[in-house]
């Protein structure tokens, strides 16, 4: 090879490497510069490539068996600062992975706001919880949360639910191959569907089902409304629920004005009731924001972890035995009479409930939550500038091994005479934006196990199918299976 050659060979290589610097440093450039003094505060990190940002090493790792390699490759690249800068879903944001800070920032309303990626704002509605804060959002939840968590409202969905956990069940091993998950999300969607829409009929739950499925798909997408994406045919499946609720409001509307003392039939009528201190109502698109919010976050969540812990259970033989012990047990002292469960025995079931709390640290639904800074605010040490958003990653805090030793492992004995500290659990969030569906959600997985564990059992068709971490973590196959009847028992005993 001639010197020329070399020489060229030389160039192109510092060219390349000067492209390469100046392109990994252009998000930097952008968010940084401007920042002035403060930028010196910001945590350590990387804003990645521009406008992707460090998307790829995301989807990279959550599309892996190890979506905990993630944040490793940040601790490992930065030391376990606990925060790091990073520009995700389209926006220089923090990564807030220790419990201390994740409650920081979850509680401190005065400095953050939600700060959801855009599919997610457009997806539910600009007019959802994830678009309203301060005094809207407060009242909104308190309209709304009572009469879905509270302890009368519980009583009464109660035999609703057990009904058709029943029925439910009974109908599957009749069936033979079934989606699992795709049959729980059916009836954890008739679940919310009867406590806001009781009064409409299958049609309507059909027509929202189908939609609800697609819509999901796009949430957790990178905002590309180009067809063939995620994201564009969760817009038009958003489009087609805003167009089902619609006529349900317009219908509710109308036979209201017909019969202006029409009796309150579930949460649609509650909502068309609802007047603020200052006398103002929700209009059309509040209510269905509202409503599409909630049928969404009401049954995706409890439907996965229901299936997640009755999957735990099957393949933990021990554990399956112990828990099914647990429910013979309660049936077992019911007084002749009672028919079906009642709230007090389920808060018999202690070791069932720490099945519940390990399968929802070990799945963590959200894995991440989004806010915004509203101004300047120090967390931990660090600042996170004003209008960039705080990823309140509650993955790392669920498999932080300091708290939960082989944090990977499914171990509900490890809630033995142990509660964890403020900030280590949170599957339902925490602070003004907790999750108002909890105790629903446990009621619902707790019914569910109780009759599932007593008659049934899971037999999987392809048990070594292998996790999928988005959007959420499930199955690839849904956990295709069969349900079969074990007890010749009366079902509901
Ligand atoms: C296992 C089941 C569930 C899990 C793991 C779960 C998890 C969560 C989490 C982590 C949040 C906090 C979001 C944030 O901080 O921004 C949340 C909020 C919310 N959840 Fe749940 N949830 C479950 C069940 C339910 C159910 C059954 C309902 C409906 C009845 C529901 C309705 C909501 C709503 C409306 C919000 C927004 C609250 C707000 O912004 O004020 N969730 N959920």
């Amino acid at each position: 090879m001639g010197l020329m050659e070399v020489l060229v060979g030389g160039f192109v290589i510092i060219g390349v490497l000067i492209v390469k610097w100046v392109i990994r440093n252009v998000n930097r450039w952008i968010y940084e510069m401007k920042l002035g003094n403060i930028r010196y505060q910001l945590p350590p990190g990387d804003l990645g490539w521009p406008l992707i940002g460090n998307m790829l090493s995301f989807l990279r790792a959550f599309k892996s068996p190890n979506p905990e390699s993630f944040i490793a490759n940040f601790v490992h690249r930065f030391g376990h600062t606990g925060l790091y800068k990073v520009h995700m879903f389209g926006n220089p944001s923090i990564i807030v992975t220790t419990p201390e800070a994740c409650r920081r920032v979850l509680t401190d309303d005065d400095a953050f706001k939600p700060g959801w990626p855009s599919s997610t704002f457009n997806l539910m509605g600009r007019k959802s919880f994830v678009g309203i804060f301060d005094e809207e959002h407060k009242w909104q939840r308190k309209l709304t949360a009572a009469p879905v968590n509270g302890f009368e409202a519980l009583t009464i969905y109660m035999k609703y639910i057990e009904g058709n956990v029943i029925t439910a069940l009974e109908k599957w091993s009749n069936m033979g191959q079934i989606e699992f998950l795709t049959e729980l999300r059916r009836l954890t969607f008739k679940i919310i569907m009867h406590i806001f829409l009781s009064s409409e009929g299958e049609h309507v739950r059909e027509a929202l089902e189908r939609e609800y499925t697609v819509l999901n798909c796009g949430v957790r997408a990178m905002a590309i409304n180009i067809p063939g994406f995620a994201y564009h045919k969760a817009l038009k499946a958003r489009k087609n629920l805003v167009g089902v609720l619609q006529r349900v409001v317009t219908k509710r509307r109308e036979e209201r004005r017909g019969n202006p003392s029409s009796q309150k039939r579930d949460m649609m009528d509650a909502l068309l009731d609802a007047e603020d201190e200052h006398g103002r109502k929700l209009d059309d698109e509040g209510i269905i924001d509202i409503l599409i919010m909630y049928l969404n976050a009401g049954h995706e969540s409890s439907g996965h972890t229901t299936m997640w812990a009755a999957l735990f259970l099957q393949s933990n033989p021990d554990m399956f035995q112990r828990a099914k012990a647990e429910q013979e047990e309660i049936a077992r002292n019911r007084p002749p009479g009672q028919k079906g469960l009642t709230l007090k025995e389920i808060r018999k079931m202690d070791y069932l409930n720490k099945v519940i709390d390990e399968t929802l640290r070990v799945v963590t639904f959200s894995l991440v939550v989004f806010r915004e800074a509203k101004k300047d605010v120090n967390v931990c040490g660090y600042t996170i500038p004003k209008g960039w958003k705080a990823l309140v990653w509650f993955r790392s805090v669920h498999y932080d091994p300091e708290t939960w030793p082989e944090p990977k492992k499914f171990d509900p004995s490890r809630w033995d005479n142990f509660t964890p500290k403020a900030g280590n659990f949170l599957p339902f969030g925490g602070g003004s934006r907790l999750c108002p569906g909890n105790d629903l959600a446990k009621l619902e997985i707790s019914i569910f196990l109780h009759y599932f564990l007593l008659n049934y059992e899971l037999e999987r068709h392809n048990p070594a199918s292998p996790v999928m971490y988005l959007p959420h973590t499930r199955p690839k196959d849904n956990c295709l299976g069969r349900i079969r009847r074990v007890s010749s028992q009366n079902a509901t005993n």
